[in-house]
């Protein structure tokens, strides 16, 4: 069962198309890292496929339903989307900004719910921040404010998670972490990513937008091969398998060609 289909998707900005011809299904439970290069269109995709951007052709549905048939509110309870330039307003306190991820859940008008705190507790110690509830968000570093906004989007408690670029700002540590607590939330996740060591490591599909339409969609060592990387984004790549986890890494950039020709020689 797919739990988001694009059929036919076309947005623009100002006139001018950014996107077109994407199909795509993402089945559920999985996580699917959109890559491509800078400008490419994949924050602006992103937006039309959650409502935040008018298509201008194609249709999306999401758990079967027709996306364009949703209100703001119907939209918020199925998806949670957490935004590359999503920050949260100094004056808030982090448990604060945290809660306003429940606040489709609860009657219009009605701010405030302390039934919500557990949820949000939870939501702040999935991402390492339980201990920051009460500090001002004015104080939290880059990486944390990445964090903080990601638990808001894991308290709306929709089981499709649409990230762009989840781990900017965040060291290795957190990169990984953050990694496997979005696993761990068995949601349905789609996430922009520029690292493609990361979306082949942790992700079970990769889409490859390349000027404004799909260029390949599949399993992360299938689509992101040699011939792909280089068209796409211009750069040499090989392929190297985990001695341990058997799972194939990828090698990027200068070094590469060569450990591609060595694995070819002994094979
Ligand atoms: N508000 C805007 N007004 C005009 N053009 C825009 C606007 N936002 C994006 N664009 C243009 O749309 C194209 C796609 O941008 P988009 O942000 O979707 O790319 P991206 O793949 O997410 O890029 P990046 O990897 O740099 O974040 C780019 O050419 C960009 O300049």
């Amino acid at each position: 069962m797919h739990h988001l289909v694009a059929r036919g998707l076309a947005c623009g900005i100002d006139g001018r198309t950014i996107v077109s011809g994407v199909d795509l299904d993402i089945p559920r439970g999985s996580m699917v890292a959109l890559v491509g290069r800078n400008g490419s269109g994949k924050s602006t995709l992103i937006r039309s496929l959650i409502g935040l951007r008018p298509m201008t052709a194609g249709t999306v549905h999401i758990d079967g339903a027709d996306l364009s048939t949703l209100s703001p509110r119907q939209r918020a309870t199925r998806l949670a989307h957490v935004g590359q330039e999503d920050a949260p307003p100094e004056d808030l306190l982090v448990g604060e900004m945290v809660a306003m991820g429940r606040i489709p859940h609860r009657p219009p008008w009605a701010v405030t719910d302390t039934s919500d705190e557990p949820v949000v507790l939870d939501a702040l110690a999935a991402v390492g921040m339980a201990h920051a509830v009460d500090r001002p968000c004015q104080h939290l570093s880059g990486g944390e404010r990445r964090r903080v906004m990601l638990a808001r989007g894991i308290a709306q408690g929709s089981d499709l998670l649409v990230l762009d670029e989840p781990t900017n700002h965040l060291d290795i540590h957190h990169q990984i972490q953050l990694m496997d607590t979005i696993r761990g939330l068995g949601a349905t996740v789609l996430a922009a990513v520029h690292d493609l060591s990361l979306a082949a490591a942790h992700f079970d599909r990769v889409a490859v937008l390349h000027e404004g339409r799909l260029f390949a969609v599949g399993e992360p060592t299938s689509v992101l091969d040699p011939t792909t990387l280089h068209r796409v984004f211009d750069v040499d790549a090989a392929h190297l398998t985990d001695p341990v986890t058997g799972r194939a890494h990828l090698v990027l950039g200068a070094g590469a060609p060569v450990l591609a020709d060595q694995r070819k020689a002994v094979s």
